[in-house]
């Protein structure tokens, strides 16, 4: 966790002090799935380099709005949202704004390592040769850049045209993030990125993700409490669709403001 002073972003309701940019400003966010409401109202903004961790009850909505964040929740048909999320100071849900812009400026690491059936090298290099980047001598230095990046190319730098299939579950996730920095995404969503993993790829992920704040902004949902207190910098704590509390890591797992967080921290319910 990071050593520096922070500014303290206060519960939602009271008057938030900001001294950073924030890469994203969540507003009155509202979602539904058809009738059933997912997310009540949220406030909340998001800070540049610095990882913020969602945390909350299985249900509690940390996916659904984490998929809002890059507007993916939409691929779901039944979905309804109102409010603003304004990304560098514009409204994501703008009708013209792109959302094939967004997704390439906020990329995404899932729950379960997903490789294409193709090789290491190809993996990586997909997104590039998607935005036109054709040359060779180009594609290699982005793929040898974004698994350095990764903390993967001394594992695989001999064998980069071998399928990805035979990685570990540990170097399919960090070949995953790879493939997501080889876009040069400014946000990395991730939607609890360590729960297949074992307990040392999970440190080594971590450790990746803490590296990333400097170059990156991250949002990560993890169910792991121990993991958002250990990397995060802010944490979010959602309710039933409410964020509950939302301030510095170390605040709120020390000296929480509302009650409901105190209960789910210490292991009352959840
Ligand atoms: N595709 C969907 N269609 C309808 N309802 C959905 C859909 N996805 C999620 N929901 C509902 O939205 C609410 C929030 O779900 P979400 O997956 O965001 O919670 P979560 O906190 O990420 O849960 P978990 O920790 O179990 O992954 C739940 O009531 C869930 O049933």
């Amino acid at each position: 966790m990071s050593t520096i002073a922070k500014p303290i972003v206060k519960k939602q309701s009271e008057e938030k002090t900001i001294e950073k940019d924030s890469v994203f400003g969540v507003s009155n966010l509202n979602l539904w799935y058809g009738t059933d409401q997912a997310l009540y109202d949220i406030h909340m903004d998001i800070y540049k380099n610095e990882i913020t961790a969602i945390i909350g009850p299985s249900g509690c909505g940390k996916s659904t709005f984490l998929k809002t964040l890059n507007r993916m929740v939409e691929m779901v048909p039944i979905v309804k949202t109102s409010g603003t999320i304004k990304y560098n100071d514009e409204n994501i849900f703008d009708p013209k704004y792109s959302v094939e812009d967004l997704r390439t400026r906020v990329g995404m690491v899932f729950q379960k390592p997903n490789p294409f059936p193709k090789s290491i090298y190809d993996n990586v290099a997909y997104g590039p040769r998607i935005h036109g980047i054709k040359n060779k001598k180009d594609l290699d230095t982005i793929v040898e850049k974004s698994l350095k990046d990764a903390a993967l190319w001394d594992e695989v730098k001999d064998r980069l045209h071998e399928n990805a299939y035979g990685l570990s579950g540990g170097q399919q996730q960090r070949l995953c993030i790879a493939r997501c920095l080889a876009i040069e995404p400014d946000v990395i969503l991730m939607d609890e990125p360590t729960s297949a993993l074992d307990p040392i790829s999970t440190m080594k992920v971590e450790e990746l993700v803490q590296n990333l704040r400097e170059k990156y902004s991250i949002v990560i949902v993890t169910h792991n409490m121990q993991q958002a207190a250990r990397i995060s910098d802010k944490t979010a704590f959602f309710l039933n669709g409410e964020l509950v509390e939302f301030t510095e890591t170390d605040q709120l797992f020390s000296n929480p403001a509302d009650k409901r967080t105190e209960d789910y921290i210490t292991g009352r319910f959840g």
